[in-house]
């Protein structure tokens, strides 16, 4: 018999690693809230997602110093920005896990400014279909991040094109897996009862646990998508961004499938931890742009954590999502995700009002 690897460490360096970069995200939103970070747009966030960035290769390097990454942010901006370099470095260098033995997993803290322009820089894989490739999004959902609303830190391990591990740290979403969605969770503010970390491991199921400034905290709970009959009572959820998803299509396939309570709009992949523990059922992302390539590092880790959910996703046409071809997901369009049961049904709904 044939046992599917268990990618014991992986998973716990990639929940560790995340963790730690939460951390840095939030003192950058809460030194925004207190006019210690420039309050411009766009720098608060751009902040986090060096830093986090590049918290996060420097545990995968320690760990796997062998393995490939794919991440979203450059270094390019830094080099020519002395004063945004030297703020990130100030937060990097000493953001920390409590725990000191889950720090000394990820390898401790990053030597010096120049190492972190360095490991930031790893990021620049290809991608592709061959190997053990990892795939970070260090900031997902940059709007709802400056919003205050929902955002999530996203780490992905393909091997040979397939998503084996997945990792999304959602600061803002309620710690409690029961708690149904409503439709303020994209501005809510507060950090009261909130953060939660998904996990999934191919073949292995998922998992939900508090996210906390220590190690792995023991209270890991297994999750499952809700199951749903009867469509009309769904929760279907969709991005913010108008120019993310094509938000009217996608009212037009809610009301043919009956849904009744109108779609929660929600930034980042914690659409994707969301529906994956039955706080929501449906995740819809129709094409805006008909050239617009999805990133991987905006689904790898969603995409597994629902399937081992109990979910499918595939995009407009049926198709898996293909993470073996590189930076994108060229092979597909748009996204359909939804408990496995009622999947085709919702597929067949999205076709029809697509006519495609
Ligand atoms: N035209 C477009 N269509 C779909 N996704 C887009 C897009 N332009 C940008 N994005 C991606 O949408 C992500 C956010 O998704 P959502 O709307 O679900 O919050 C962004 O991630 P970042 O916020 O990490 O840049 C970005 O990569
Ligand atoms: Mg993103
Ligand atoms: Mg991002
Ligand atoms: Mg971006």
């Amino acid at each position: 018999m044939v046992t599917a690897p268990s990618y014991t460490h992986e998973l716990q360096v990639a929940q560790l690693a995340v963790q730690r970069a939460t951390i840095l995200t939030k003192r950058v939103f809460h030194e925004k809230a207190k006019g210690t970070v420039d309050k411009n747009d766009k720098s608060p966030v751009t902040i986090g997602d060096f830093g986090a960035q590049a918290l996060i290769i420097a545990a995968l390097k320690h760990n796997f110093p062998e393995d490939a990454i794919v991440a979203e942010e450059e270094a390019a901006q830094l080099k020519e920005d002395a004063n945004l370099r030297d703020t990130i470095w100030n937060l990097v260098k000493d953001t920390k896990l409590d725990d000191e033995e889950a720090e000394k997993t990820l390898g401790g803290a990053i030597k010096s400014v120049d190492s972190m322009l360095e490991l930031i820089d790893l990021g620049n894989s290809p991608g592709g279909s061959k190997g053990r490739i990892w795939t970070i999004d260090p900031i997902d959902g940059t709007k709802g991040f400056l919003r205050g609303g929902q955002y999530a830190v996203c780490l992905g391990l393909m091997v040979d094109g397939e998503v084996r591990v997945g990792v999304l740290g959602c600061p803002n979403l309620p710690v409690d897996d029961s708690a149904r969605l409503t439709a303020d969770i994209g501005s809510n503010a507060t950090d009261e009862g909130r953060g939660v970390l998904f996990s999934a491991v191919e073949y292995k199921g998922a998992n939900s646990r508090p996210l906390t400034t220590g190690g792995l905290s023991p209270d890991s709970k297994h999750i499952g998508m809700r199951p749903i009959e009867d469509l009309t009572k769904a929760t279907f959820c969709e991005s913010v961004e108008a120019g993310h998803s094509a938000h009217d299509d996608q009212a037009v396939i809610s009301q043919k499938l009956g849904i009744t309570e109108p779609s929660v709009r929600m930034d980042s992949q914690a659409k994707y931890g969301s529906i994956a523990r039955g706080a929501g059922d449906i995740y819809l992302r129709l094409p805006v742009k008909a050239t617009y390539q999805e990133k991987i590092w905006d689904h790898a880790a969603g995409d597994l954590i629902v399937r081992e959910s109990g979910g499918q996703v595939t995009d407009i046409h049926g198709k898996r999502l293909d993470f073996s071809i590189g930076r994108t997901l060229a092979n597909n369009k748009g996204v359909v995700a939804a408990p496995l049961p009622v999947h085709e049904r919702v597929l067949k709904v999205v076709q029809e009002v697509l006519k495609i």
